[in-house]
């Protein structure tokens, strides 16, 4: 076994501690760039490219026009709606270094395993006392797949627990040299109709189920559903979901992550439309249905995961 590649780097956009959800015990989760899908509903859009974004907060500006005089790219404008050209934008940070309010920030910066790991460590004791770790988000993982596996297998060498969020849409390679490195697997399967599925979220959910295949054979898997009313959130859908986790390797477990809206303002920072504006997130009585709806067909089903 190669020795583990402490100078690797990739591209991350948070990093936070104290987590009690995302996997057993104390967690600290590292939010990673990159993610071949764009959901709709997506929390993280900061997180979707693969490079740095800057984001801009109208309320902090004071209209300085000091990042007017620090961008090379002639990207900021007044007159801009948002503010930005993002066509123009190249994520290099130097207005958000000269902004004196902090209106302007870069979501994502290249931090190598070793940079990580020291995140990591301040909280080593509350992991070993809680059984608790690392888990790996983003975006998807399995992106920045060389980085992910490096930081994991240095999580493990602490002797940590390990687990990932991801939504399997990724090449074989990726998932062969990854998972087997992980605890946990948080798996999504968002829609079991490819049509649908392409339409929310830009792909169609083919690899993603053959995928879910193998990642369960290598890991405990968990199987997560976003339920996003008017897309996946009938009996029906979650019916289909729960019987394909039948034909997976010793699922056990679903949860139903009711659609939150949580993520909307992070839309407007980054100058987009959030598409979602007039969809409600479920009442309680439709999130137990679907509850139930699982359970019959003999999974453990948690809500909020
Ligand atoms: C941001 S994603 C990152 C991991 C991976 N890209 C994925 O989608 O599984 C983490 C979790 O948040 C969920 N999620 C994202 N947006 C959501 C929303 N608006 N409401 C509920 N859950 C959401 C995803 O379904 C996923 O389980
Ligand atoms: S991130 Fe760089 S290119 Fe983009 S607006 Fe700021 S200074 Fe200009
Ligand atoms: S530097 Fe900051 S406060 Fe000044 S104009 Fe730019 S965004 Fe506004
Ligand atoms: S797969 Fe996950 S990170 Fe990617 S767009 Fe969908 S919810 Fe966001």
């Amino acid at each position: 076994m190669d020795s583990i590649n402490y100078s690797a780097s990739g591209l991350v956009f948070d990093i936070q501690r104290f987590s009690v959800h995302d996997g057993p015990g104390i967690r600290t989760i590292v939010f990673l760039k990159g993610c071949p899908l764009s959901c709709k509903w997506c929390c993280n859009p900061e997180s979707q490219k693969l490079k740095p974004v800057i984001t801009y907060q109208k309320m902090r500006c004071i209209h300085c026009g000091k990042c007017m005089k620090a961008c090379k790219q002639g990207a900021i404008n007044p007159n801009n709606k948002g503010f930005i050209n993002r066509d123009l934008c190249i994520g290099c940070g130097e207005c958000a270094n000269v902004c004196p309010t902090g209106a302007l920030v870069l979501k994502g910066s290249g931090m190598t395993v070793q940079q990580v790991m020291l995140e990591l460590r301040k909280d080593a004791t509350t992991y070993r006392r809680s059984g608790g770790g690392i888990t790996i988000s983003g975006g998807e993982p399995l992106v920045q797949s060389d980085f992910t596996l490096e930081l994991l297998r240095a999580s493990k060498e602490q002797g940590w627990n390990t687990a990932i969020e991801t939504t399997a849409y990724a090449d074989e390679q990726a998932i062969e040299k990854v998972l087997p490195y992980v605890d946990l697997a948080l798996m999504d399967i968002k829609s079991m109709n490819p049509e649908v599925h392409k339409k929310y979220t830009g792909v169609s959910n083919e690899l993603i189920l053959k995928n879910a295949v193998r990642v369960s054979q290598i890991t405990k898997t968990v199987i997560r559903v976003p339920t996003i009313p008017g897309v996946n959130a009938t009996e029906e859908d979650i019916l289909a979901i729960s019987r394909f986790a039948k034909t997976l390797h010793n699922i056990k477990t679903i949860h139903l992550l009711p659609y939150h809206t949580y993520g909307e303002n992070k839309y407007e920072l980054l100058g987009r439309d959030y598409l979602m504006k007039d969809v409600k997130t479920l009442t309680p009585e439709k999130i137990q249905a679907l509850k139930t709806v699982v359970e019959e067909q003999g999974f453990e089903c948690i809500i909020g995961g």
